[in-house]
């Protein structure tokens, strides 16, 4: 494996504050943490309490009020790919010509575009629809053709915003599957926002809670099963209990949050 696959995230004491109506908002105060090498790290947390924001700072599409970001081992040209809950594939584009787009982005010749670009459709299970566009197939198909771009590409950081948050409940539970055995294949690092306290720990080394708004750090947890992991986790007791935990911390910001009617 190329050094290119690993990147660290250091994010320093973060503030982050919009100015959009009246009233200044806090999304983020002060928040630190650092991301190793090649570790698949879960943000979860009330809605609204920052999590889009602080991956997006990581990401550079926002720039942080206080504190700093550094990403280390990012030397491509696109130093973090990002996957969103929708919308993340182009309607014009096929499938596959959606899944190379990245590579074409970093100046990856047509040839080696192509190839690599089918292999990622044959390891997201969409062999035969290269050449359809993303109306003609389903949604769990479109999540897959924008997890295989980001994959494909050679930045060594992904930054997952609710990927699998559009999907329906069967299919959602086949992604986090197939999105554990692909990172577990690759270990590029990932940071991805979920609001599935069980997609989190069946995915993640690590999970950070946030607290409601303006969001810090609850709690950094550090998630203790073996890897490979498939479903059959959810069966361990000790899973269970991590679940739990992980609740009891959300719980008391996420009726706060409702009872206040944040977004
Ligand atoms: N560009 C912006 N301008 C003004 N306010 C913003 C902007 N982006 C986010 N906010 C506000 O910052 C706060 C944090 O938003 P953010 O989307 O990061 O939260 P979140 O935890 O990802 O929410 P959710 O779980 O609901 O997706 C919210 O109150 C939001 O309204």
């Amino acid at each position: 494996m190329s050094t290119d696959t690993r990147a660290s995230v250091r994010i320093a004491d973060v503030s982050k504050v919009f100015f959009a109506g009246k009233e200044p908002v806090w999304a983020l105060e002060h928040v630190s943490v650092d991301i190793e090498p090649g570790s698949f790290t879960c943000v979860v947390g009330p809605s609204g309490c920052g999590k889009s924001t602080l991956l997006r700072i990581v990401g550079g599409l926002e720039t942080a009020t206080v504190g700093s970001v550094d990403v280390q081992g990012a030397r491509g040209k696109i130093p973090a790919a990002f996957v969103f809950q929708e919308h993340g594939v182009f309607p014009w584009f096929t499938v596959l010509e959606n899944i190379a787009f990245g590579l074409r982005m970093t100046g990856v010749g047509r040839r080696e575009r192509l190839e690599r670009s089918r292999d990622w459709l044959e390891r997201v299970g969409l062999s035969g629809f290269g050449d359809s566009y993303p109306h003609e197939v389903s949604g769990g198909m479109r999540q897959r053709i924008a997890i295989a771009r980001a994959f494909a590409t050679d930045s060594p950081l992904l930054l997952m915003d609710e990927p699998l948050g559009a999907l329906d409940a069967q299919t959602r539970l086949l992604m986090q599957e197939e999105l554990v055995a692909l990172w577990e294949a690759e270990r590029k690092t990932v940071v991805m926002v979920t609001h599935g306290i069980e997609e989190a720990i069946l995915l993640g080394d690590r999970v950070l809670v946030m607290t409601k708004r303006p969001g810090q750090i609850k709690s950094d947890i550090t998630v203790p099963f073996e890897r490979p992991r498939t479903m059959e986790l959810e069966r361990d007791p000790q899973f269970a209990e991590l679940r739990h935990h992980v609740w009891e911390l959300l719980r008391d910001d996420v009726r706060a949050t409702a009872e206040a009617g944040n977004d």
